[in-house]
């Protein structure tokens, strides 16, 4: 009689004698591997939002453009000493966009208001709460210092200077930034064109019946949603059975309309692992064992020399490798510099052993201060991808968590999410 193997109660166990390739490892091949496939093109700063600098923008005016007033207020020559004050108001006054057109003599003072340039002869301003007045002068108590609530030209950013550099996604910010220093257009790369496939025979659409055996397709919309997310392009490729001339169309399809193709089943080396298979006959097919929970099977490879993510079916496995290798990946594919996701240590509220040898990524949320994790770490349980609000990420050695201890919380924010 044939004997069982031995048991084993941690299906993710290492085999003997397989090399497994750290995470930290892992993400170095990427970033040394892989470049900038998308183009360039010039955009008003109303369109680039979320796109990449191709080049270096340089100010074009300082900000702020000339010394202005900080404060709705009087203006003059500082500093002034401590002690009670008087000094004769000079007839006008001095608005922003409506300067004063005329220079304020020594020991004299002029109306100003917040974002008025300084008039000739100003360089200091009190605050109007700060005077009494009866329109031909002004009584205040002193010292103030020179310079006090004025802001020079320039303090921000000085025209010629660097603004922003290439590699750099543009945020709401930047827009701010841009614009306040002359710039009303920008050289960016055009959006990464992403396709999204599901596959296995198994899946069928949500709103479709579905029989039994069959579950509803989740990863496409979460892939397409992530990838819109991150600032590309999804475009969506359907659902593909295991049939391995079927998906060898849908790959040739894929690689024509899109710059990368993220595929999530049939990653791993089953009877019905056909995204493995297929990228391995196209001859440019890596099967990376990553030494990581979960996530561990992610085939990667070239199809018609469009770069393939094959994700792991288990949708928790699949957001995880999106979020931890394909997103710095296809930054770099989309001209981004790579992207390291800000992490917070903060005290767990669980208690966990951790084996050694693999990185573990657990769904997790912080609730008064504390680090909550999901209570399964199964790979199938989606609704834990929703409960979280981000991942605690546990490095490679052991690792004995109590309650109190420090943990590496990555909000789902800092993967772009
Ligand atoms: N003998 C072994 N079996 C498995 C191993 C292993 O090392 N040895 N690894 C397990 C791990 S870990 C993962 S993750 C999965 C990855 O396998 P595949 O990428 O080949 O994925 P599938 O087998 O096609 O699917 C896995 C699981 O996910 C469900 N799935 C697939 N696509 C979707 C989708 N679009 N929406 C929702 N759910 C989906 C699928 O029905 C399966 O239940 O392999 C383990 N097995
Ligand atoms: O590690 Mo698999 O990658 O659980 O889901």
């Amino acid at each position: 009689m044939i004997k069982p193997p031995p048991l084993r109660n941690d299906c993710f166990a290492l085999p003997a004698g397989v090399n497994w390739t750290p995470v930290d490892a892992a993400l170095a091949l990427l970033r040394d591997r892989l470049s900038v496939v998308a183009q360039a093109e010039t955009q008003p700063l109303a369109q680039a939002l979320g796109r990449v600098l191709a080049q270096d923008v340089i100010a074009r005016r300082s900000n702020p453009p000339q010394a202005n007033s900080a404060v709705d207020g009087y203006g003059f020559a500082g500093p002034v000493s401590e002690g009670a004050q008087a000094l004769p108001l000079v007839q006008g006054r001095a608005a922003a966009g409506v300067p004063f057109d005329g220079a304020v003599p020594a020991r004299h003072a002029i109306r100003i208001l917040t974002g008025a340039a300084l008039p000739e002869g100003v360089d200091t301003v009190i605050l109007q709460e700060d005077v009494t007045t009866d329109g031909n002068q002004i009584a205040f108590h002193g010292p103030l210092k020179q310079g006090a609530n004025a802001r020079r030209a320039g303090e921000d950013v000085q025209g010629g200077d660097l603004a922003l550099a290439t590699g750099r996604v543009l945020t709401a910010a930047d827009l701010a930034l841009l614009s306040a220093v002359g710039v009303a257009q920008v050289t960016v790369r055009q959006r990464l064109r992403v396709a999204v496939m599901s596959t296995g025979d198994e899946l069928v659409e949500p709103g479709q019946g579905a029989g039994p055996g069959q579950i509803f397709d989740a990863n496409r919309p979460m892939l397409l949603a992530m990838v819109q997310r991150f600032g590309f392009l999804p475009v969506d490729m359907g659902r593909v059975g295991d049939d391995r001339a079927a998906l060898r169309d849908r790959l040739d399809r894929a690689s024509e309309r899109a710059d990368v193709i993220l595929t999530s089943g049939g990653a791993s080396a089953g009877d019905e692992d056909h995204v493995s298979a297929l990228l391995q006959e196209a001859g440019a097919m890596q099967q990376w064992r990553i030494a990581v929970k979960p996530g561990r099977p992610l085939a990667l490879g070239l199809w018609s020399g469009t770069p393939v993510f094959g994700l792991p079916g288990n949708p928790v496995a699949a957001m995880v490798c999106t979020l931890v290798f394909a997103r710095p990946a296809m930054g770099l594919l989309a001209g981004a510099d790579w992207q390291e996701p800000q992490g917070f240590d903060l005290p767990a509220c669980f208690e966990k052993r951790k084996k050694p040898g693999r990185r573990e990524y657990l769904r997790a949320r912080v609730r008064g201060g504390l680090v909550e994790v999901f209570a399964s770490e199964g790979s199938g349980r989606i609704s834990g991808l929703s409960w979280a609000e981000g991942l605690v990420e546990l490095e490679d050695g052991e690792r004995h968590i109590r309650p109190g201890d420090p943990v590496r919380f990555i909000p789902y924010g800092s993967f772009g999410l």
